[in-house]
């Protein structure tokens, strides 16, 4: 079932515009990787896809309606999230539950599930900033959402507490629920996205699955070879050598592959393709720290 489904969208805020000829469709069970530069538009579509901005040109629909009709179904931790500080933590999930019509048995849950039981009758002033945003994470599951949309949920958090977030994240994904998760962290987010969604002052500077991208943006792929070996004799391996390292496009991966086993017997290299970082650099065309095949070899 398709989650989001936007096309041409395009937003104008304070007479600028925000967000231009934006195309996009996400499925059930799909994470949604959504990245940019700051200022680049991200925390608009999220408020877009919420229904507190409606867009100038496009079309919409989450869930299959207009945005924003469907609130028990759609979940979200804001980037700055803040609550009431004099209240207790469990005592606001509650407050949360009572709201939307959610038993307690529930509530309960999930102060068990996210670890927040020893400090359910502690005062929000007194949490720690991970309690706070397990607690923002769990106020957005509440009542189990079909699509869940995190603006930047590990801002602050230590690894172990943003590794639970992105673990917690996996699990419900395998669970069915879309989840659109806007961030700068990304090496935890590339392991678990589905697609992504790079933007470019308001505009799509790339938008698909990882493999896609990588196909896209030709950029090389490495390979690091074991030392003690004259590689830079193999005519087929010596143009794309660098140092101890292949930096080859990925079309010649069958040739180079085949090469380093059945002539070299070698099966002990270890293969990186482009990875996320490279990629945002290169769709934000900042090249100046970017290695392009042709200054590789
Ligand atoms: N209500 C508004 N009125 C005018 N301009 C706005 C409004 N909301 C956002 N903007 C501007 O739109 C641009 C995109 O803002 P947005 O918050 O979506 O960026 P972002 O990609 O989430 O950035 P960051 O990574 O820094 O959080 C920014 O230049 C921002 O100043």
């Amino acid at each position: 079932m398709q989650t989001i489904n936007a096309s041409g969208l395009s937003l104008c805020l304070g007479g600028q515009p925000r967000l231009q000829q934006l195309s996009l469709q996400l499925h059930s069970g799909e994470l949604l990787a959504l990245l940019g530069h700051n200022g680049a538009g991200k925390s608009t579509l999220i408020k877009l896809l919420l229904g507190l901005y409606q867009p100038d040109s496009g079309s919409l629909t989450v869930l299959g309606d207009k945005p924003g009709r469907q609130p028990l179904q759609v979940g979200y931790l804001p980037e700055n999230v803040s609550f009431y500080p004099q209240m207790q933590l469990g005592e606001l999930l509650q407050y949360f539950a009572d709201l939307k019509g959610i038993n307690r048995r529930r509530v309960k849950q999930l102060l068990v599930d996210f670890g927040l039981e020893h400090c359910a009758r502690q005062a929000l002033s007194v949490c720690s900033k991970g309690e706070r945003q397990r607690l923002g994470l769990a106020q957005a599951l509440l009542s189990q959402p079909a699509l869940l949309l995190l603006d930047e949920p590990t801002v602050g958090l230590d690894p172990l507490a943003s590794a639970f977030m992105y673990q917690t994240l996996q699990t419900l994904r395998s669970q069915g629920c879309s989840i659109v998760v806007c961030t700068h962290e990304l090496a935890l987010v590339e392991p678990v996205l589905d697609q992504l969604l790079i933007l470019d002052h308001g505009r799509v500077a790339a938008c698909g699955t990882l493999p896609a991208l990588q196909q896209q943006a030709q950029l090389p792929w490495r390979i690091q070879l074991p030392a003690g070996r004259a590689w830079h004799t193999d005519p087929l391996l010596a143009p794309w050598l660098c140092e101890q390292q292949l930096l080859f496009p990925v079309s010649l991966l069958p040739q180079i592959s085949q090469r380093l086993t059945q002539h070299w017997h070698c099966i002990d290299y270890r293969l990186q393709s482009p990875d996320l970082g490279q990629l945002f650099r290169h769709f934000l065309a900042d090249t100046t720290s970017e290695l392009t095949l042709a200054e590789a070899v």
